[in-house]
């Protein structure tokens, strides 16, 4: 029997067989070869292979996604098909009597330096095409397996080093009962992923995860983050007890589901859900979220190699509206950089991505890429009530930027006689801690805020939010940050405008009445944490949150606050 503890990132219990993903080794080396045309044929084989394995990803995608994410498999189809491409390996292999694997790397570059020097953004994006497609045929001609991930049919719990955001939006269909990775914190994409789609999971492992063989039996606790694998059977038994009390536990919470977020003597807290895809909003309003706090819309355009249409935007912000029946919906712009690659945009890669050009950087240095977001979302506001919210503002400059790009949007519409609801509300990311200390000027602007206090910890306490090494570091209960978000509350408040906590501190067990004793009037989380949320604020007074949320104010220390917050769970 293994046993050992990381960080518990999404809670619920499970148990089935590890799937280890092992990380690949794609690097090349320029060997010589003695025979040419064997190694020609190795490539010939290589692409042909690839081409079958595309075929079945496309129609899986066509299948389980939709015809418009299965044509990205069309387009690679094509250039296998391209005989300057293949022949450009089999060119390489001939010409300089090289390996195949290599023979492809250098053709993949050609490529991709001929395509990035193209003076057009949608072929300078097919780059990262020749990249994935040149991937593929060097998989092949090593030897290694095609992504585990794909070809799931049987329950498990993934055991890998880390899982990027689009590995884990794969995940979504297939029997994965839970995921352990070696990197990642609290705050990791696929951390907040895991914990929308409702699956346990738990990161920052480290080696202890090469413990674990494949296909040995796990059992894990998402919120505590144990793992156990090869269990005895004192072990499963005592998990199985385990299990039949959290089912008792979720039946508990069930109650609150139809109930609106308010302490005890009512003080309206609202509750919503935080959402990366239209269809996540299905468990948001089925576990009684009363809107959507967060739409992380930048997920549509992440794991694809072409930009998502004005229509495309449209039909799926429409969709949210309509499932959450107009009960608000935040859609926030896109918001990529930091962790989140969009690789149509073929942005540089930076020193410091998180600190770089992202989000509404990016957004109003693009006004065609962010128009035709915000005419999409204008035209969808007819369907709810949809909500735009702008991220990364540190500046009044910045809002006021966005919102003349959005009044810009609205005279297209209104000059090409296309319908929207010109008067959508407009709100903006607290997550950069200028914008907080400054949200006295910032809450004159706009109408709603919302404190992205994954980011906002980040920046303000220097720590890197998906660097497991530091994370001791990253305190959701610094009196530094506590402060921060108690200056921005008042700041709205005084100014008659919606505050909410979209990070993941919002949906931390016992959170709740803490952030509402600070001041803030609602509360954006994962579908799976807000029935607790409910709870949570259900058994205490709004004087009783007030008063915690002071003694937490005047801490001296993180740690202060922490053994407070401790203390005041368990009384
Ligand atoms: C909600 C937030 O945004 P992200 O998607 O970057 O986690 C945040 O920073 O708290």
């Amino acid at each position: 029997m293994v046993k050992f503890k990381a960080i518990g990132v999404s809670e619920g219990l499970a148990k089935a067989k590890a799937l280890v993903i092992k990380e690949e080794d794609l690097s090349v080396v320029k060997e010589t070869v003695a025979d040419a045309e064997a190694e020609c044929k190795r490539v010939l084989d290589a692409v042909e292979k690839a081409k079958q394995q595309i075929e079945v990803l496309r129609d899986d995608a066509e299948k389980n996604i939709g015809a418009a994410e299965a044509e990205i498999f069309d387009a690679h189809l094509m250039m296998l098909d391209d005989p300057d491409f293949v022949e450009g390996m089999t060119n390489i292999v001939t010409d300089e009597k090289v390996c195949a694997e290599y023979a492809c790397f250098v053709n993949c570059e050609n490529f991709q330096a001929m395509f990035r020097a193209l003076d057009d953004e949608y072929m300078q994006a097919r780059a990262a095409d020749i990249g994935d497609i040149s991937q593929r045929v060097i998989k092949n001609l090593k030897g290694i397996a095609d992504n585990a991930i794909d070809t799931i049919t049987e329950p498990c719990i993934i055991v890998a080093n880390d899982l990027t955001p689009s590995d884990t939006a794969k995940i979504g269909g297939k029997p994965v009962a839970g995921f352990i990775t070696k990197i990642g914190g609290r705050t990791s994409h696929s951390a907040i992923m895991a914990r929308s789609m409702g699956i346990p999971a738990i990161v920052g492992a480290g080696e202890k995860a090469d413990e674990i063989a494949d296909g040995d039996l796990l059992l894990i606790d998402g919120a505590a983050g144990e793992v156990v694998a090869q269990p005895d059977e004192q072990t499963l038994a005592d998990f199985a007890e385990r299990q039949k009390a959290d089912a008792a536990h979720r039946a508990m919470l069930a109650q609150y589901k139809d109930k609106e977020g308010a302490t005890s003597d009512g003080r309206r807290v609202i509750i919503e859900g935080n959402i990366g895809t239209p269809d996540d909003a299905v468990r948001v309003a089925e576990l009684g979220g009363e809107g959507v706090g967060l739409f992380r819309s930048e997920f549509l355009f992440m794991d694809r190699t072409d930009l998502p249409s004005e229509e495309e935007q449209f039909a799926a912000y429409k969709k949210a509206c309509e499932i959450m029946q107009g009960k608000p919906v935040i859609i926030r712009t896109l918001d990529i950089g930091g962790d989140k690659e969009v690789p149509a945009l073929a942005l540089e890669k930076e020193q410091n991505p998180f600190l770089g050009y992202r989000a509404i950087r990016i957004c109003l240095n693009q006004p065609e890429l962010f128009l035709i977001q915000l005419r999409a979302l204008l035209r969808a506001a007819q369907y709810g009530d949809l909500r735009i919210m702008f991220p990364m503002i540190s500046s009044v400059d910045e809002v006021r930027g966005a919102k003349q790009v959005l009044e810009q949007a609205k005279d297209m519409l209104t000059a090409e006689g296309v319908p929207f609801n010109p008067n959508v509300k407009v709100g903006i990311m607290v997550e950069i801690p200028v914008a907080a200390v400054c949200a006295d000027v910032l809450a004159k602007e706009v109408d709603f805020f919302s404190i992205g206090t994954n980011d906002l910890i980040q920046y303000s306490c220097a720590v890197d939010r998906i660097n497991e090494k530091i994370s001791y570091l990253y305190r959701p209960l610094h009196p530094g940050v506590l402060r921060l978000i108690a200056m921005t509350a008042k700041a709205a408040n005084e100014n008659g405008i919606e505050v909410g906590v979209c990070g993941e501190m919002a949906g931390t067990a016992g959170m709740a009445p803490v952030l509402c004793g600070l001041g803030v009037t609602n509360l954006s989380m994962s579908a799976s944490a807000m029935l607790a949320a409910k709870a949570d604020l259900a058994k205490h007074s709004c004087g009783e949150c007030k008063e915690l949320a002071d003694k937490l104010l005047a801490c001296a220390s993180a740690s202060d606050a922490e053994r407070i917050f401790t203390d005041w769970r368990e009384s």
